[in-house]
């Protein structure tokens, strides 16, 4: 589905991403995890195309896409949500999903099954982006992104920030999402969560891929010795 060789990326003349390589397979979650400032967004980022990479490839789908920008990795099927839930403040929630829904052939099927997974947005359609919590926002965010339909969902720390009852509600769709063979490259934080939910997990440590394995409950201890947490 998507696989990143030898990738090297960052700011400027900073370099934030050391020759990272990483296979995302297909219909499955796959976890990135790592501490903060280790280069998990970064990856997201160069990932998708919003910055460069300095060396290395990027494949998606069987298509070297290292130098597509952004919008034409899209356009191929890749969907990101980056931290922060950004949304329309001004707009309600509905108007923020129909702002991606409308003009697209299946938009208002896509944007029905998104409500689907989503109940608590179905009731707060009306209120304004700005005014819901953070949870909440989350949830309009993932369900912006899931109306396009995408064949790989990056996903970056979707729990962080956001109160703990509204935390179990979103792993529980992150987890559903694999279940219903969405492939999903997801940046997390919570070990326990991200191991449960992925099929694979990679930990990147100061910008390098240092561990990797298949996501079960027995890899949770393995994970965070290599984390040292
Ligand atoms: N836009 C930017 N310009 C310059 N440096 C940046 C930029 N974004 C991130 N960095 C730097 O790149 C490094 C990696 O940041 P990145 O956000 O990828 O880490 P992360 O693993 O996602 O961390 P966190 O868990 O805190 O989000 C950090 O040293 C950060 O300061």
């Amino acid at each position: 589905m998507l696989r990143v060789e030898d990738l090297t990326a960052g700011y400027g003349r900073s370099r934030v991403l050391h020759g990272v390589s990483l296979e995302v397979p297909g219909e499955a979650v796959t976890a990135v995890l790592g501490h903060n400032g280790a280069g998990k967004s970064t990856l997201l980022r160069a990932a998708l195309g919003l910055i460069g990479a300095g060396s290395g490839r990027v494949w998606f789908e069987d298509e070297d896409v290292t130098r597509l920008p952004a919008h034409q990795r899209v356009r191929r099927g890749m969907a990101y949500v980056p931290q922060g839930q950004q949304s329309f403040p001004q707009l309600t929630a509905l108007e923020n999903l129909r702002l991606v829904a409308d003009g697209r052939r299946d938009g208002r099927a896509a944007l029905e099954e998104a409500l689907d997974l989503f109940p608590a947005l179905r009731s707060l359609g009306a209120r304004r982006a700005g005014l819901l919590s953070g949870g909440q926002r989350q949830q309009l965010a993932i369900a912006r992104a899931l109306i396009t339909r995408p064949r790989l969902l990056l996903l970056d720390e979707p729990t962080e920030g956001i109160q703990p009852s509204v935390v179990a509600e979103i792993q529980r769709t992150v987890i559903e999402l694999g279940e219903r063979g969405l492939s999903v490259l997801l940046v997390e934080q919570h070990v326990g969560f991200a191991l449960r939910a992925a099929r694979r997990y990679c930990v990147l440590e100061a910008g390098r891929i240092t561990s990797s394995g298949i996501g079960e409950p027995g890899a949770e201890e393995r994970v965070r010795q290599a984390l040292r947490v």
